[in-house]
This record gives structure tokens, sequence and C-alpha cells, in this order.
């Protein structure tokens, strides 16, 4: 039984604005997709890939992802669930064995291998859902309309989400078949439909790359730390 990964990398990349879809920015000379996808193999614990591309970049993402046989590209959609859906879709062709499904943003480019471990091991596990999670570090305001602070948030059970996230295959087939409208984050799906969702510890390095200053942040992250084995 193998473990698929699908990485939704069908953005505009808008905030960064480089001018390209932001999957295909590079960092030291690798684009993030590429580095994406490669640290997902490189984790030992992931057979396949499913990319969701831009419609009208799927001949250059397949030709980026062209040494790497495990990866597998599809057209992706308007919006980010719409990308998912689409390659969740292609599994049953790709890795029709498949019973542990990853979702990974292209943007999260630097995920240490060991935080892909992790969430794997936990659905292995029998965990339904998993998601990697860092504390919250800055102090939570809640304000009105009017830019008035309402109160200060209890940060204390608070936790920021990264990727990838893990599911059982059925599990997340059946969040994207109940799935109305769009979410920004796949175990959100689950948990409307009453799944559990369990957490294991995020990592700092799989920051998503979303602006400029995220983009600055990973390279840094890469002349301090050096190319990941
Ligand atoms: N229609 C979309 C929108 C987003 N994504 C992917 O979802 C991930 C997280 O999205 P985000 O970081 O918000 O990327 P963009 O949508 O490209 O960013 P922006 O909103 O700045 O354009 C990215 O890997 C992105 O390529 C996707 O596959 N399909
Ligand atoms: C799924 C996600 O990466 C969790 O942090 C994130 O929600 C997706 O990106 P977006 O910027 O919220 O669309």
């Amino acid at each position: 039984m193998s473990v698929v990964a699908l990485v939704p990398a069908a953005g505009r990349g808008v905030r960064l604005g480089a001018g390209m879809p932001k999957a295909l920015v590079p960092v030291n000379g690798e684009s993030l997709l590429l580095r994406a996808v490669r640290g997902l193999l490189a984790s030992g614990c992931v057979q396949h890939v499913v990319v969701a591309a831009p419609a009208d970049q799927i001949g250059v993402v397949a030709a980026e992802l062209a040494a790497l046989p495990a990866a597998h590209v599809v057209a992706g959609g308007a919006e980010r669930t719409d990308s998912v859906r689409r390659a969740l879709d292609a599994v049953e062709q790709v890795a029709p064995d498949a019973r542990v499904v990853l979702v990974h943003d292209a943007a999260r480019a630097f995920t240490p291998a060991s935080m892909i471990r992790d969430v794997v091991s936990a659905v292995e596990q029998g965990a339904p859902a998993v998601i990697p999670v860092l504390p919250v570090t800055d102090t939570i305001k809640q304000v009105d309309d009017a830019g008035d602070v309402v109160s200060t948030v209890d940060r204390s059970p608070l936790r920021a989400v990264q990727t990838p996230q893990g599911f059982a295959i059925d599990v997340l087939r059946a969040a994207y078949a109940a799935a109305g409208d769009v979410a920004t984050d796949d175990a959100g799906l689950v948990e409307r439909i009453g799944g559990k969702v369990h957490t294991v510890g995020g990592h700092p390095h799989a920051l998503k790359i979303t602006t400029a200053f995220d983009l600055a942040i990973a390279e840094s992250v890469l002349a301090v730390s050096g190319e990941p084995e």
C-alpha cells in the first residue's frame, strides 16, 4: 500500500509578484515546486506525487519534474480546493493502492523530511487526519470594524497550521465529496464532516512562501543551513 502526495501548485503567486506562477520561482537555481516534490520523495515514505499545475503551464511543469518519474501532473483549478480535488481524482489511476494521502503546498518548499515522516506515521498509526502545527508566538487581539481592540485572545490553545496534511484516503475523499464551498485547508473539510483531526509538531522551515519577504527568509535559511540532504 503506497502513500501518495497531492501538491497544489496552480496558484498565480499574486502576493509574491514574481511575474510567473509561484511554484516555478527559482531559489538557488531550483524552483519551489521541484524542491517541494523532491523533498516529499526524499522523505522515503512517499511513493507517488500528483501535482496540480496552472492549466496553461502543464508542459512547463511536466518538464520541470521530468527527472522525477514518480511525479504526475494534472491541471489545477480556480481555487486551491479545486486543484486538490483534481489531483485527488487522479489518484485512482496513478496509485490505486494508496491508502494514505498527503496534501502539501508547493509553496512550502523547504519542509524537513522528518516532519513529512511524522505526519505519515501518525496516519499509518490510525489517525484519520493529521496536521503539522506551530504555537502562535505573537500576542493576538480581536478588533472591531473601526480597528479598536475588543479583547486579548488567549493564545495558549491556538496553533498555526502547515502542510503536509495527512489523511486516510477514504476520509479525504468523503470530505471532498461533502465539501460545498472552498476551504483553504483540507483538514477543515474533514472537521466539517465531524472527523477527528490530530496534530503533530510543525517546523519553522516549512513556512509558506507567500510574499517577497518570505522568499528572502527561505533564501537566508538555505544560505545558513545549506541544501537539504
Ligand atoms: N487555484 C489555486 C490556488 C493555489 N494553489 C496552490 O495552493 C498553495 C497555497 O496557496 P498560496 O500560497 O495562497 O498561493 P497562491 O494562490 O499562488 O498565492 P496568491 O494568493 O498570492 O496568488 C500554493 O502552492 C498554490 O500554488 C493551487 O494549486 N490552485
Ligand atoms: C493549507 C495551508 O497551507 C495551511 O496553512 C493554507 O491554509 C493554504 O494557503 P492559503 O494562503 O490560506 O490559501
